[in-house]
């Protein structure tokens, strides 16, 4: 019996250059148990990897603010503080960085992300003002109403797939993934993990990305 799974997407599933690495789409269907991905992308992002990967859409979202299990969605912060903050940001010469569409914020329910190329001073500066917190992934930074994380979004989607938080196992890369660390019963850091995240998890993998899921999943065969 394998545990089921909370996975993270952006340097967890991903190759060290970007992008899914292909070996996703092997692993994670011949999961027997539920696998949940918790990210910090946006909502259609996470859910759009399930239906491709052909496995049940089980998504914690944008660090926790959208829950998507077993047929619900729960979002759990409206965007106001964070979209307020983004705004000032814009007013005082801030770029969030996507370009005009801004697919990376679009259909973004419950905060907004700006890239890693943004005045990280001006941002920490408008966020402080506005009480929001900034969440460095290493691939961008997020403007979060305190208190969101993605450990709680891990309570509820156990709890909706019929699992204890602690029956889990999860691997992740970085101070996003503390909080889940902390709901789950085993975690994995991968070897490319940020500080913060390799000092919370139980076990830091010798492999970077997708070679230290990969080797965390072994281990739990
Ligand atoms: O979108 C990000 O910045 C990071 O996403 P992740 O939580 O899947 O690593
Ligand atoms: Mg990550």
């Amino acid at each position: 019996m394998v545990p089921p799974l909370v996975l993270d997407i952006d340097g967890t599933l991903t190759r060290a250059s970007g992008g899914i690495d292909p070996r996703v789409f092997e692993a994670l269907p011949a999961w027997d148990a539920p696998v949940v991905l918790a990210t910090g992308k946006a909502f259609p992002y996470p859910v759009a990897l399930c239906h491709f990967l052909h496995v049940p859409e089980r998504v914690i979202a944008e660090h926790g603010g959208v829950v998507y299990v077993d047929d619900e969605v729960r979002v759990t912060v409206d965007p106001d503080r964070p979209r307020a903050a983004a705004e000032a940001f814009v007013d005082r010469g801030g770029d969030l960085g996507w370009g005009a569409a801004d697919t990376v914020n679009r259909w973004r329910e419950t905060e907004v992300a700006v890239s890693m190329d943004a005045d990280e001073a001006l941002l920490r500066a408008v966020a402080e003002e506005f009480g929001v917190d900034v969440v460095d992934t290493g691939y961008a930074y997020h403007l979060v109403t305190p208190e969101v994380e993605k450990g709680d979004g891990v309570r509820a989607a156990a709890e909706a797939v019929g699992y204890e938080p602690t029956d889990f196992v999860a691997v992740g890369d970085s101070e996003n993934d503390v909080s889940t660390f902390e709901a789950v019963g085993e975690s994995f850091a991968v070897a490319n993990a940020d500080d913060r995240a390799r000092a919370a998890a139980d076990h830091v993998t010798e492999g970077a990305h997708m070679d230290g899921t990969l080797e965390a999943l072994a281990s739990l065969r």
